[in-house]
């Protein structure tokens, strides 16, 4: 039997639930087809558990630097709570909460695998076998997710690393971990692992935090460094050897020395969850991202979008972020609902159906300690773009609210101004809790706010905002 909505997506993760909230509150019947735990990635193996694992060591490293509280420090953090608060953050990888939001906002659910038939058609075989035929009256939105991209290192496939989803739900520490990749996980992960007693030891073929202002991964390798990992940068590792016991492992380097490593963690970038949705049946390369147009209609080969077939989110590979996926999510929701039942569609520029902001506004918090805050461009990244710069850098620290926050805070802002528009393209942040700053350079970037209204927002004292003045008064005050 063959059932029919007006709207399926592929993919249940905070991606896919929001497409579908949208197209229902659009007027649309919804289904989703979820293969594992409606939520995604995000909510069970990604954003949540790591986060759950970094905040002890977050809140330790501002306590240590809290006179009168520091006093009352004894001890080491106290793994197995961690770990605990970290099963509750996942609600122990169960999915009945995101069950009853499903039936709330009044979207039907399928569990299984799907693959593509043909157009608007897909067959979802469940875990016990049993097969569902579904088709869309108006549209498929494909929001799969990434899975972790495992390089063909020698000796790395046998010695059975960990990817993210095993380092974020890990229910012991290992006595060593060897981290490949300078990314995002690699950096968060080892400042977790390392506040948790681990011997962490990085391995990043480049620079850490490569796509951040160069002195973000400084400041975050100094300080990995100073809390006891041992932080090799444009170092690849060559060849693993797995002890014949199959514990314990051997990391050998580019620059001749090796490793030693109870656990393996690579976090070397994502690939897309592509290779098997039967992509070939609609016409389309198997395995590859869904190239899309800013109302998250999929590209066909010739690079014209497909008017049923929507993406949104990792998938789509256009900002690798939970926020953003769920932004586009809104968007494609809203843009089938739209086009569905023909009412009007804006894809204009910062229109209610472009995703516009992917290009130029994308915001990222890694929460690392010191956290990195960052949103729009570099200053590099704004060179090659052809915009004429300035750059404008701030010590965080000589602020009078990082003296109050804590004992010897240390950060460094920058503001990547448009010299022409006279507006921010880029702001970055990196220092203890920095992550709370940054919305407001968010909507700075997005909004194009003139840098003559800037200096009427005015931060409260003494907070870490302050910042913004001073910022402002580096650049120089307006004349009339
Ligand atoms: C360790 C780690 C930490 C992260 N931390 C952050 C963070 O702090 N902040 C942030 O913004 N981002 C973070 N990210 C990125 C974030 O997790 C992703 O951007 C986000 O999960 C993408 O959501 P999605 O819905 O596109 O995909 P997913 O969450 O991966 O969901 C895709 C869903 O599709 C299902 N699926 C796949 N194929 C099929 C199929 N054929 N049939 C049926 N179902 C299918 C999967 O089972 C999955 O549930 C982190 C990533 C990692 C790895
Ligand atoms: N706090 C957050 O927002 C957060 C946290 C974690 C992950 N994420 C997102 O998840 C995505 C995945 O993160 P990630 O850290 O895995 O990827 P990434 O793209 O950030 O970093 C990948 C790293 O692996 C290295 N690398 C790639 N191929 C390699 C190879 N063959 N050998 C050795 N090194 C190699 C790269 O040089 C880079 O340092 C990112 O896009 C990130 O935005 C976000």
């Amino acid at each position: 039997m063959t059932t029919t909505y007006d709207l399926i997506v592929i993919g249940g993760g905070a991606v896919g639930e929001n497409v579908a909230d949208r197209a229902v509150q659009g007027g649309l019947s919804t289904v989703i087809v979820e293969a594992e735990l409606v939520g995604g990635e995000c909510s069970y193996w990604a954003c949540m558990p790591s986060k759950a694992l970094l905040r002890g060591g977050g809140v330790l490293d501002v306590a240590q630097r809290t006179p009168g509280v520091r006093e009352m420090l004894s001890g080491s953090i106290d793994v197995p709570q961690v770990l605990k608060r970290r099963n509750s953050v996942t609600s122990n990888w169960k999915d009945d909460g995101q069950l009853k939001w499903l039936d709330s906002a009044h979207i039907d659910l399928v569990r299984g695998h799907a693959v593509f038939t043909g157009p608007k058609a897909l067959r979802v075989t469940a875990a016990d076998g049993t097969v569902t035929e579904l088709t869309a009256n108006h549209a498929i939105a494909v929001s799969t997710g990434s899975l972790p991209l495992i390089p063909d290192t020698p000796g790395l496939a046998e010695a059975e690393p960990w990817a993210s989803r095993e380092a974020t739900s890990a229910q012991e520490v290992p006595s060593s971990l060897a981290i490949i990749g300078g990314g995002v996980v690699a950096a968060e992960m080892a400042t977790a692992y390392t506040s948790l007693g681990a011997s962490v030891t990085l391995i990043a073929r480049g620079k850490l935090l490569a796509n951040q202002e160069p002195f973000a991964g400084e400041k975050v390798a100094d300080a990995l460094t100073k809390a006891g990992a041992d932080v090799r940068l444009g170092t690849s590792v060559e060849r693993v050897e797995t002890a014949d016991s199959g514990e314990g492992h051997t990391l050998l380097l580019s620059d001749g020395t090796a490793i030693t490593a109870e656990k393996i963690l690579v976090a070397t970038g994502r690939v897309p969850r592509s290779g098997d949705l039967g992509l070939e049946a609609i016409g389309l390369p198997t395995g590859g991202w869904l190239k899309t147009d800013d109302s998250l209609r999929v590209l066909d080969a010739d690079g014209a979008p497909i008017d049923w077939l929507y993406a949104a989110g990792d998938i789509t590979g256009r900002a690798l972020l939970t926020h953003q996926g769920k932004y586009q999510a809104r968007i494609a929701g809203d843009a089938i609902a739209a086009r569905a039942l023909g009412r009007p569609v804006d894809t204009s520029p910062w229109g209610v159906h472009s995703a516009t902001a992917d290009h130029a506004a994308v915001p990222q918090v890694t929460f690392t300690s010191p956290e990195v805050a960052s949103v729009g461009l570099t200053a590099a990244e704004a060179e090659k773009r052809g915009i004429r710069t300035r750059v404008v850098d701030y010590e965080i620290g000589w602020v009078a609210g990082a003296t109050i926050h804590s004992e010897g805070y240390e950060g460094t802002a920058r503001a990547v101004v448009d010299e022409d528009r006279h507006v921010l393209v880029g702001v970055t942040f990196v220092g203890t809790d920095v992550g709370e700053l940054l919305h407001a350079a968010t909507i700075a970037v997005t909004a194009e706010v003139p840098l003559e209204r800037l200096w009427h927002a005015v931060p409260s004292y003494p907070t870490l905002s302050e910042v913004w003045l001073r910022l402002l008064e580096t650049y120089g005050r307006p004349t009339a």
